[in-house]
């Protein structure tokens, strides 16, 4: 049996991995949280999954590091720092990131770059995300990864072409770019959708996560597989063989 252990476990959605480990046979190899050592964690377990903040993600990439344990981070708002160190430890240890670990966001990434490499630059493209009220990040990291898919699907870096929020006398849409919004209420799990707005016509493509335990379940299977896995840096399609 695989033990997983989990940083940031007794937030919503450590505790969603928790209740969907038995359905893959997974054992709990236990959990830590805010002023937690991660290192005990790290040792005692065959692959950690970091669902917390980004604040603690050097701290526990540096832990899976020293014991050689493979790690699943998904938590998002990640700046180009955090980036720089996961690519660091996956020289050591197997890292996989993703903002989404659905299978539906997946599909909707491939999706999505396919359209932006078939439509070109006379579509504009727009990333719309809306979240629960306690979501602290914006853009969301799955609106980031859409976007970023976006890009590549046109051969452009999204760093390039993004456009975060507009407010006031912003001018014309410049040819290109990307832009994003949040909208944040209630208790929304993570809706997303990208518009390809063209001459007369728009394309809507669109995920709705209606139940937290999907990004779970993606979770523990992305744990299972990355055991397995020699050091590197992976993402979710991998896992999914999409
Ligand atoms: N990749 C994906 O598929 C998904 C990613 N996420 C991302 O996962 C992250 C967590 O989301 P969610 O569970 O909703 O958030 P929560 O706030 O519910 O949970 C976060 C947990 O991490 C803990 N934590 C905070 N800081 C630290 C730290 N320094 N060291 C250890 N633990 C810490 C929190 O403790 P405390 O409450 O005491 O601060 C809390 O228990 C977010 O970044 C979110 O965007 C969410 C859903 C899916
Ligand atoms: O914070 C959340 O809740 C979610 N965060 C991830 C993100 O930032 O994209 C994934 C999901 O949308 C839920």
């Amino acid at each position: 049996m695989t033990a997983i252990g989990i940083y940031g476990s007794l937030g919503r959605m450590g505790q969603s991995i928790v209740a969907a480990m038995p359905a893959y046979n997974a054992e709990h190899a236990g959990g830590v949280d805010v002023g937690e050592d991660p290192a005990p964690l790290a040792r005692a377990s065959d692959v950690l999954v970091d669902f917390s903040s980004p604040a603690a993600l050097e701290a526990h990439l540096a832990a899976a590091r020293a014991a050689g344990t493979p790690i699943v981070v998904g938590t998002t708002g990640l700046n180009q720092r955090h980036h720089d160190l996961i690519d660091a430890a996956a020289a050591d240890i197997a890292v996989l990131q993703t903002g989404n670990t659905s299978l539906g966001v997946a599909l909707l990434s491939a999706l999505v770059r396919d359209a932006a490499a078939r439509l070109g630059l006379d579509w504009d493209i727009e990333v719309a995300e809306m979240h629960h009220r306690d979501k602290v990040d914006a853009p969301s990291g799955t609106a980031l990864m859409l976007g970023e898919a976006a890009a590549e699907g046109r051969q452009m870096l999204l760093s390039e072409t993004s456009v975060v929020g507009r407010a006031g006398l912003v001018g014309a849409r410049a040819r290109g770019t990307i832009g994003f919004s949040s909208l944040r209420g209630g208790t929304v799990v993570g809706d997303h959708m990208v518009v390809f707005a063209g001459e007369g016509e728009r394309i809507e493509l669109s995920h709705r996560a209606e139940d937290r335990a999907i990004f779970a379940r993606g979770a523990v299977q992305a744990a299972l597989w990355l055991a397995a896995q020699p050091p590197g840096r992976y993402a979710m399609d991998q896992v999914l063989g999409l």
